[in-house]
């Protein structure tokens, strides 16, 4: 069993979601500037990270990677999913804003290869899971550094993800960073705007 009785009782939550060795973690030290346990093996990350700021009631939140882990068998893998979507659906009015992290560089070819008649990528899934539960959701679409094609590809995600294109109608959903390199600026300006939309400027200082 993972662990998730972890979370500090905190009333606003930003949560980070994605796949296995998309950059969650990177981006968790970055948006912190706390280092937590990150390694460059895929599936390190099985317990949530949690940062804690009790004086504004507020925690961000790095959620295990879900999807392929080398080393992981597939039972632990969709356990770790279904935690994942307990999680998110046992805090849901508390998640002001859920960051779903993917790898810009492979997140189509990953998608495309999942899809089919009785199959639904991750990604896409839980995309769509979350704005079910009404949360406020932003692709950061990581790695961006590797991708030449920006505009291309950014628009091949908003079209898998059933948004659509140009993607730059969409730069509160979709923000392209480099957490490796500190580019982060379409990341912070998107949550922004969601923490705005529900009254919590008072938040901005983390992003
Ligand atoms: N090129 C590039 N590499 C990155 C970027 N962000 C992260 N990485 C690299 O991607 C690998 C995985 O990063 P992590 O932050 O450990 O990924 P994670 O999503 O936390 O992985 P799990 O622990 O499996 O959940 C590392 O080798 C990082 O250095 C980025 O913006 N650009």
């Amino acid at each position: 069993m993972i662990e998730f009785d972890t979370r500090p009782d905190r009333d606003a939550e930003v949560a980070l979601v994605g796949r296995s060795n998309v950059g969650k973690s990177t981006l968790m030290r970055e948006l912190t500037g706390h280092s937590f346990d990150t390694g460059g093996k895929p599936g390190v990350t099985r317990e949530p990270n949690h940062y804690d700021w009790a004086p504004e009631d507020f925690v961000i939140t790095d959620l295990p990677g879900f999807g392929f882990m080398s080393g992981v068998d597939e039972d632990l893998r969709e356990e770790i999913k279904t935690e994942i979507v307990h999680y998110l659906e046992a805090y849901a009015d508390n998640v002001l804003v859920a960051v779903l992290v993917v790898d810009g560089k492979s997140v189509i070819d990953i998608i495309d290869r999942h899809s089919g008649p009785d199959e639904i990528p991750y990604d896409v899934e839980m995309f769509h899971f979350l704005r079910e539960l009404d949360i406020p959701t932003v692709v950061a679409v990581n790695k961006m550094d590797k991708v030449d094609n920006e505009d291309e590809r950014l628009n091949e995600l908003c079209d898998r993800l059933g948004l659509y294109p140009p993607w730059k109608q969409w730069q509160e959903v979709i923000a392209p960073i480099s957490a490796k390199k500190g580019q982060l600026e379409p990341l912070h300006e998107a949550v922004r705007e969601h923490l705005h939309e529900q009254n919590r400027d008072d938040l901005f200082k983390f992003f």
